[in-house]
């Protein structure tokens, strides 16, 4: 498997197209995370100890937006109760098919995953004890994150967990200005270039929209959560857990 090292803008560009999940991305995927997000890796092994913690025999769990299924082998790795399986779903279809080869060379065999090509906001949500959007409801247009998160709590037990991951914006804005500087020197001191930095800056434009944590904190109450909070932060990423 391909893990190949990100340099999708180290050459200038004469047009900066919009960022999107295709083949070029897929197969520099998990270099562009690591080296993109601080935290990421712990993001991912919280998630591993939220599913020993919370995911409940004869459930369901959910992972969307699930890329590589990073998040699902984590959940996978650590789920200890009995009869329950993940479905993982994702509308790129370059990014399902190479997840499809990570899965199979998985050996974790007990905990049945599913991969599905679609829209999250078409899917049904059922008897979920664990639900994971790990940096997917930034790509969701705004109209429709209500929905999305209101659907989410209706198909999670009572007592079951949604971990919500996301880019995030800052009211204030000379933090919003403080925030964006030191994320572009993780990057630089990850080996991107001020070109490189300004180029992806250009592409996920109008595609990647983060919103403000009292937005993400109202919206999971408005939409059923009882209990919500951050759990991890660090620059402008951060990471809630919503119990219903
Ligand atoms: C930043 S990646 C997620 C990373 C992944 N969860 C992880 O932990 O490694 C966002 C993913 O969401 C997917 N995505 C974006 N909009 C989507 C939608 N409406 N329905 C399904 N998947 C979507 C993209 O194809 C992409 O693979
Ligand atoms: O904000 C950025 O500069 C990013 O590169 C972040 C981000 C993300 O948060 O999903 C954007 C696109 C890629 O999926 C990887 C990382």
């Amino acid at each position: 498997m391909t893990d190949s090292r990100d340099t999708l803008y180290a050459n200038p560009l004469a047009d900066v197209s919009s960022f999107s999940f295709d083949q070029q991305v897929v197969d520099v995927f998990p270099d562009m995370i690591k080296r993109s997000v601080p935290g990421y890796a712990t993001i991912l092994s919280m998630i591993g100890t939220l599913a020993e913690r919370y995911v409940t025999s004869d459930s369901r769990c959910y992972d969307l937006g699930c890329s590589l299924g990073a998040a699902t082998l984590a959940m996978r790795h650590n789920i200890r109760a009995a009869n329950t399986q993940i479905i993982a779903v994702d509308n790129s279809s370059a990014m399902i098919s190479r997840a499809q080869q990570v899965i199979a060379a998985d050996s974790h065999e007990e905990v049945p995953v599913t991969l599905r090509e679609a829209l999250i906001q078409s899917i049904d949500v059922d008897n979920a004890s664990m639900v994971v959007l790990n940096f997917t409801l930034q790509f969701i247009a705004q109209a429709e994150r209500d929905t999305l998160l209101a659907n989410i709590a209706k198909g999670l037990n009572t007592g079951g967990v949604l971990i919500l991951s996301e880019k995030v914006a800052f009211a204030d804005e000379p933090h919003q200005q403080l925030m964006t500087d030191l994320h572009h020197q993780f990057k630089r001191a990850n080996g991107y270039s001020d070109l490189e930095i300004a180029q992806k800056r250009a592409a996920i434009d109008n595609v990647l929209i983060p919103e403000s944590l009292n937005t993400h904190r109202q919206r999971l109450r408005n939409a059923g959560f009882a209990s919500v909070d951050v759990w991890f932060q660090c620059l402008n990423f951060a990471s809630l857990i919503a119990i219903k």
